[in-house]
């Protein structure tokens, strides 16, 4: 899958939007990419999970016994990934903010696992998911993602495989250029604001 054809599924879905956002992170920025709406149609979901399972090298792959994806927005990642791979998903959330696996979601203490993210930035969210996993005794031996808009800056710690890298550009919240200063802010994500 080249990146014209992920970037043909985003735009199908009307997932690549413009505007003024508030990133997980805080920071903001004048593009969005809605993973929500590409994973909306299950077809495309599994399309583009069987994508992100080609772009782990064989051996790693062959390793994975389960996906762990954060939630909210790496959920349906992780389930179309976890298909792609034929292993279990699961996923952590953060109820009082901070990351953990419930549900009855277990892993084998050193179980080597997949975090599956939708979108990576920063790279916390990622950083946040696998200090959870691993507190839950997994060994997280790689990560992955529909996008990395990090623009190389992200260090999650594991070997990490996005789909596709797009740069994107980031602003601090106090150093935003005049035509973002012009529009009203909207922050789709479900972290509590800081
Ligand atoms: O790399 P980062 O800077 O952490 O940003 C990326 C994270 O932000 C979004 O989640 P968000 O926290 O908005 O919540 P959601 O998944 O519940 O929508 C996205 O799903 C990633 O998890
Ligand atoms: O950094 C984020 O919060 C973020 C960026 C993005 O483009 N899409 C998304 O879902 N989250
Ligand atoms: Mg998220």
């Amino acid at each position: 899958m080249t990146d014209d054809d992920v970037l043909a599924e985003f735009r199908a879905a009307d997932a690549l939007l413009e505007g003024h956002f508030i990133l997980s992170s805080g920071l903001r920025s004048p593009r969005y990419l809605q993973c929500a709406r590409v994973l909306m149609n299950p077809r495309r979901a599994a399309r583009l999970a069987e994508g992100v399972a080609a772009r782990i090298p064989a051996a790693l792959r062959a390793r994975i016994t389960a996906v762990v994806a954060p939630a909210m927005g790496g959920v349906i990642a992780g389930q179309e990934m976890a298909r792609a791979l034929d292993v279990d998903a699961m996923f952590v959330e953060r109820p009082t903010g901070t990351f953990e696996l419930r549900r009855g979601f277990r892993l084998e203490p050193g179980q080597e696992v997949l975090m599956m993210e939708d979108v990576v930035t920063t790279g916390l969210s990622s950083r946040e998911a696998i200090k959870a996993i691993e507190a839950a005794g997994g060994r997280v031996i790689a990560g992955a993602a529909l996008v990395d808009r990090s623009n190389g800056t992200a260090d999650i710690g594991v070997p990490f495989f996005p789909l596709i890298r797009l740069e994107v550009p980031t602003y601090q919240p106090d150093d935003l250029p005049p035509e973002l200063q012009a529009i009203p802010a909207i922050k789709p994500g479900s972290r509590a604001a800081a």
